[in-house]
């Protein structure tokens, strides 16, 4: 039997990319799409390529008391408008939030599928993580936990896509005209994912992560995180490998290369890219690491926790190579 799904949000880029995983999965069958100025339209206006099947579903307007039966919610919508009215979804049907609102709220776990899947099967509210969080944990997650890395003073210099704003795209620096041949840094010192980072840090180290330096750049390219993060420990780059090689021996979307990753890697995907770069005698390790952020980095995240609170195999309708060149 199929797993009913349903995707509030569907016309951003995050539940675009939803649906194009959705519609591809063998065990999700979309039934209810939903939206704010999108309501009314069939998905064909919005997605002239969308499967046939799909092409008539109808973009109702976002009401948590009129779901049709449904097991699985995707929310994607912007961070600060999800968390009300999510509170009214039926407790029968699960929710991943793929925007901000639940991240280590009480209730809800915190999706980092491919750290602490086990942390995830079973529950029925999942808050996925950020795309900046996503690419910095994967990355870190191995040195923390095998102690090769302080928790403390650690500075994140983080690129990014400029899908990442979403389709609203804030302002005009997301514009052609604006962000076409031009890099900027933005949300020093206080970027939203600090919090989400700094937690998940102090969790997986039993550390504290003061100190913690996160600076994220826009850069002119479609989809893509590049983090490259400057750590304190005295592991040699085959340590800091053969740590995140054991760490995710068996877990499918985590790849170790010798080499510095790229963006275009993991286009597409919800693959994560890791690899790193150490001097012992410089007590220096640089750890790199890559994601697309709206497969990791948002909607395919988000189908791998609700595979693995449905029970299915974390992979279903998320095997494919990604998209290259
Ligand atoms: N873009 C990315 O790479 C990532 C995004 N995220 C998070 O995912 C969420 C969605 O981001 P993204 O897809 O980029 O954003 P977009 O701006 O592309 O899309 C936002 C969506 O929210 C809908 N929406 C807005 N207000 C309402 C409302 N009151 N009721 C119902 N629907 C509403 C819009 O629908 P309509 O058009 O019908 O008005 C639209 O479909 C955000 O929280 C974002 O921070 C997380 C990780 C990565
Ligand atoms: C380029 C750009 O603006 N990117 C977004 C990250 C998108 C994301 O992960 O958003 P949420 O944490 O809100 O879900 C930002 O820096 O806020």
């Amino acid at each position: 039997m199929s797993i009913r799904v349903g995707i509030v949000g569907i016309s951003g880029f995050g539940g675009g990319e939803a649906l194009r995983l959705i519609a591809a999965h063998p065990a999700f069958e979309l039934v209810y799409a939903a939206g704010e100025g999108s309501a009314g339209s069939r998905l064909v206006e919005r997605f002239p390529g969308v499967p046939a099947k799909l092409a008539g579903l109808l973009i109702e307007k976002w009401d948590p008391e009129a779901l049709p039966p449904l097991d699985v919610l995707f929310a994607s919508l912007p961070t600060g408008a999800s968390a009300e009215a999510l509170a009214r979804v039926p407790e029968t049907v699960k929710i991943v939030d793929i925007g901000g609102d639940h991240r280590y709220a009480d209730g809800w776990a915190y999706g980092l599928a491919d750290v602490w899947p086990e942390q995830i099967a079973g529950r029925s509210r999942i808050a996925n993580p950020g795309c900046f969080p996503a690419a910095t944990l994967n990355t870190l997650a191995p040195l923390l936990a095998h102690g090769l890395i302080a928790p403390g003073n650690i500075v994140i210099d983080a690129k990014t896509g400029i899908s990442g704003a979403g389709r609203g795209g804030g302002d005009s620096r997301f514009g052609f005209a604006e962000s076409n041949e031009n890099l900027q840094p933005y949300g020093l010192l206080k970027h939203v994912h600090m919090p989400e980072i700094a937690t998940t840090i102090e969790r997986l180290s039993g550390g504290s992560a003061d100190g913690l330096v996160f600076t994220p750049h826009l850069v002119p390219m479609t989809r893509g995180v590049l983090v490259t993060i400057y750590c304190r420990g005295s592991a040699s780059t085959e340590q800091c490998l053969g740590a995140a090689r054991a760490f995710y021996a068996d877990r499918p979307f985590v790849r170790v290369t010798d080499r510095p990753p790229q963006t275009k890697w993991a286009t597409g995907s919800n693959l994560s890219f890791v690899s790193y770069a150490a001097d012992p005698a410089r007590k220096l390790v640089i750890a790199m690491g890559v994601v697309d952020n709206l497969g990791k980095g948002a909607a395919g995240h988000a189908v791998q926790n609700a595979n693995l609170i449905c029970g299915l195999p974390e992979t279903a309708g998320l095997d494919g190579a990604p998209v290259w060149p």
